[in-house]
């Protein structure tokens, strides 16, 4: 009785979200979706009802999925129903459209997986339930009803450069070490459960931003540990930075002990058997650790054995063997946790593979002073030459 009276008399306002709304990252939402039903329209006086409302996407930056399941805790969002014709107003209004503000990066899809739409910037918009249209001739003035189904949003984080490693490599220092981000940092396996973004800011003012995922382990793909849940991010990136702990990792003394070179094999396999079309995506290995003693040792060991990979291959156990080996732009020892030099190099090497990418994909930001060498060599001493 008293927890009935409670419930009833709660103040809306000082109501907390479910305990599991606090904790977990939520990067998909399933949502039963309702457009409005069209107003009737007024046959003696030839009068319309007014549309159905639509309910409709609006990508926000700073918005979260987590605040659509607080506020919609039915899950179901329905859009306002259009006006009947009356004798004192002909025309119908239209029903009041549902609006709904979701992150950037988010895909929608319908019922049997239909794509409807994604949103990737401010201001994009898609309709995902259409309202009904209101009665006139076309329909004796009957309004329709409107669209009404089940949607999945679906985020996909997007940053520029996402961080793959196992617990513990020391990911989540170094996303603190070369940005401004907060995340928690213990010394033991899983303590990033959800993913963080961490920005860069250059002297010249350009962001780079950087996911900072939870640890893959070996076995992910038949989800052991946190499984490939998260891989889902690094889709959007546009370079892979992989962290490696220079001492190897072992999940616990049950666990067989990987080596440093292993565990990159293994990030490898991990990534391979996700999707291929990842080790495509530019990448550079960072190898944390490096004040640890003996850590330069294994630095080189681990160079040498990724710049000779046929012989590395064949002295490495079937089981971890990738069947498509990444290729890393650049190898550099680090950090993270005496933040020195080493970071400052990442974070000129991380900017300058991103401008490059830049470059290849969007051919009019190349450099003018480039274009001008290439036109000239074109050109040649007489002007353009007709083939
Ligand atoms: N000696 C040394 N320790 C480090 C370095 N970087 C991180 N650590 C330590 O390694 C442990 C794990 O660091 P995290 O940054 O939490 O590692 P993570 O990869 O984010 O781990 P998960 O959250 O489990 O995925 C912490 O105790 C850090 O203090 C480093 O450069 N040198």
């Amino acid at each position: 009785m008293v927890f009935i009276l409670r419930t009833l008399f709660a103040n809306k306002e000082i109501r907390r979200p479910r305990k599991y709304l606090l904790t977990k990252f939520i990067d998909s939402v399933r949502l039963h979706v309702k457009g409005g039903t069209g107003g009737t329209g007024l046959p003696k006086y030839g009068g319309l009802g007014g549309q159905g409302g639509c309910v409709y996407c609006v990508g926000k930056e700073g918005a979260d999925l987590k605040n659509i399941m607080t506020k919609y805790r039915a899950r179901t969002i329905a859009a306002g129903h259009g006006e009947d014709s009356r004798k004192n107003k002909i025309v119908g209004s239209p029903g009041e459209d549902a609006k709904l503000e979701v992150p950037l990066g988010i895909t929608i899809y319908g019922e049997q997986g239909k794509v409807l739409g994604s949103i990737n910037e401010e201001g994009d918009t898609v309709i995902i339930a259409r309202g009904g249209p209101g009665g006139d001739t076309k329909n004796s003035f009957l309004g329709h009803f409107g669209q009404t189904h089940h949607v999945r949003l679906d985020l996909k984080l997007i940053a520029d450069v996402g961080l793959v490693g196992f617990p513990n490599a020391g990911k989540s220092s170094l996303l603190k070490a070369i940005s401004r981000a907060k995340p928690r940092i213990a010394n033991y396996p899983f303590t990033t459960i959800k993913p963080n973004i961490g920005i860069i800011k250059y002297d010249d003012l350009r962001r780079i931003s950087l996911a900072d995922l939870p640890g893959l382990i070996e076995g992910a793909h038949v989800n052991i540990g946190l499984g490939h849940k998260f891989l889902k991010h690094v889709e959007r990136t546009k370079l892979l930075l992989f962290v490696a702990d220079v001492q190897g990792f072992a999940l616990s003394p049950r666990h067989n002990m990987r080596s440093c070179l292993e565990t990159i094999l293994l990030l490898n396999k991990e990534l391979e058997l996700y999707n291929e079309e990842l080790l495509e995506k530019p990448a550079i290995l960072a190898i944390n650790k490096m004040d640890l003693p003996g850590a330069e040792n294994t630095f080189n060991e681990v160079k040498e054995a990724l710049r000779n990979m046929d012989s590395t291959l064949q002295s490495i156990p079937e089981e971890i063997r990738p069947n498509k080996i990444i290729q890393f732009e650049d190898v550099l020892g680090i950090s993270a946790l005496k933040h020195n030099e080493s970071i400052k190099i990442l974070r000129d090497r991380i900017r300058k593979r991103l401008d490059e990418y830049a470059e290849a994909n969007n051919p009019d930001i190349v450099d003018a002073s480039d274009l001008f060498r290439k036109n000239k060599a074109i050109m040649g001493e007489r002007g353009p030459q007709v083939t």
